[in-house]
């Protein structure tokens, strides 16, 4: 049956492998939006202070738990932010308990909240040395922070630089290129026979580096890695329709307060979880690929990590264009929904 003429989709529940939640009224704002749609979620550790030991994201995830509503059952997978000063003892009592699922790995000045990050990798490597051993996984931010670098090519450089370098000497660790935006990022997970995966978040499946910029600048398009050309758009989402068990739903949904996003030295972050698996059965459809959404959103990503995917069902309903909210509210102000730019057929049914 032609893609085209589908008008509903079961699939199991499906998990995001990339997702900030923030704390207080932020996280209490944007939590039933993921708990919604998704099981769970790998937990950014990029808060203020950064979310380091295995104690501080113990008490991140019973926040996290506190903060869900009445009657949406969600899991928390948590992420310990990857510091100079991390102790590998930590970090391996943290993942054998179950507390902590990965590790984060910012270069310093990256991105939000990346200043307790690393400068000197080989200040980290008895850390990831131990995390190789044990089979925890390093989500990276892959990108270099050296200001002479172009921004646009700073995954590319990341990749020969840090990437490449990191899997000749410690090929038995783990990774996961979080929110892959290149052709160059695409190819060299293609090229890597095991242990390595990639994350592709929501809106780098649906803009390209225009949207930001053509007819005004549009902060709500902003976000790190920063959107590229077209043609690594078209490259992000041939390997998200793929079906390749290395490409995973990573939403990378980063909410920031309208007033943090709008002015002269605006934050990077698309808030996506509203909006993100309508996105995606309209991405997929185009693309004649809804048969691979599942595994894009649902069975990947479990595998990589080691869980087993989600028994419970969804299931997607097209239908006439629905409008989704064009904001959030928190009790310190709204945060924009990401606007795809396209009408929105598809719902998740409840
Ligand atoms: N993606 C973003 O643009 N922002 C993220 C940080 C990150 O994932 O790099 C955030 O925490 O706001
Ligand atoms: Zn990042
Ligand atoms: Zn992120």
């Amino acid at each position: 049956m032609p893609h085209r003429s589908w008008t509903r989709l079961t699939l199991r529940r499906p998990d995001d492998w990339h997702l900030h939640l923030r704390d207080g009224a932020m996280l209490r704002a944007v939590l039933p939006h993921t708990a919604r749609d998704f099981a769970r979620a790998i937990v950014m550790p990029n808060l203020v202070p950064p979310v380091v030991t295995a104690a501080q994201a113990a008490a991140y995830r019973d926040r996290i738990l506190a903060a869900l509503p009445e009657g949406l059952r969600f899991e928390p997978l948590m992420t310990l932010y990857l510091t100079e000063a991390t102790d590998p003892d930590d970090v391996a009592h943290a993942f054998l308990s179950g507390v902590a699922h990965a590790v984060k790995l910012y270069p310093a000045g990256a991105t939000t909240n990346s200043h307790a990050g690393v400068r000197d990798l080989d200040k980290v490597r008895p850390v990831l040395e131990r995390m190789a051993e044990i089979g925890m996984p390093l989500c990276l931010h892959g990108e270099v922070t050296d200001s002479e670098v172009d921004i646009f090519d700073r995954e590319a450089v990341f990749i020969d630089r840090v990437l490449k370098p990191l899997r000749r000497r410690i090929p038995d660790l783990r990774l996961v290129l979080e929110h892959v935006t290149t052709q160059d990022g695409v190819d060299f997970v293609r090229d890597q026979p095991k242990n390595v995966a990639a994350t592709i978040t929501t809106h780098h499946l649906v803009i390209n580096r225009n949207a930001i910029l053509a007819g005004g600048i549009r902060p709500h398009y902003y976000c790190l890695p920063v959107a590229k050309r077209e043609t690594h758009r078209i490259a992000l989402v041939q390997a998200a329709v793929s079906g390749d068990r290395r490409f995973f739903l990573g939403t990378d949904s980063a909410p920031h307060l309208d007033a943090a996003k709008l002015q002269p030295c605006g934050c990077a972050g698309c808030f996506t979880a509203p909006v993100t698996m309508s996105i995606l059965a309209e991405v997929f459809e185009a693309a004649e690929a809804l048969d691979q959404l599942e595994a894009f959103a649902s069975l990947n990503g479990p595998r990589f990590y080691g869980l087993p995917p989600n028994e419970e069902r969804i299931t997607l309903v097209r239908g006439e264009p629905w409008s989704p909210p064009a904001a959030v509210a928190t009790d310190e102000g709204p945060v924009t929904v990401f606007d795809p730019g396209f009408p929105l057929h598809w719902q998740v049914g409840s």
